[in-house]
């Protein structure tokens, strides 16, 4: 294996870390829907969401990628209030 087979195959390992966990979040976020469609809560809570930014300061220890993993976020974040938002969608219309 050259060096970037080898550099690829780490990312390799990586992602197969990242994925599951991403499956995991998703997975919580709908239990969180759930919870706040019996409750009659909004999906979108910007409180919330800031609290998640704040987080990711206080954990990240390389504090020169925090743009770049807040833009992560971003999409995260508003990746699961769209797949929350189809699925509400989707079972009232069933
Ligand atoms: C998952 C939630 O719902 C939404 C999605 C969030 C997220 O992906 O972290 C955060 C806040 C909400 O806008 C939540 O309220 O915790």
């Amino acid at each position: 294996m050259n060096q970037l087979d080898q550099y690829r195959h780490q990312i390799n390992q990586l992602d197969a870390q990242i994925i599951p966990l991403l499956e995991q979040r998703f997975a919580t976020a709908d239990a969180i829907a759930n919870y706040k469609a019996v409750h009659d809560q909004p999906i979108y809570d910007p409180q919330r969401e800031e609290a998640v930014y704040t987080r990711l300061k206080e954990v990240a220890t390389h504090q020169d990628l925090l743009p770049y993993l807040s833009t992560i976020y971003q999409t995260i974040m508003q990746t699961t209030k769209n797949r929350e938002q189809q699925k509400q969608e989707d079972l009232n219309h069933d």
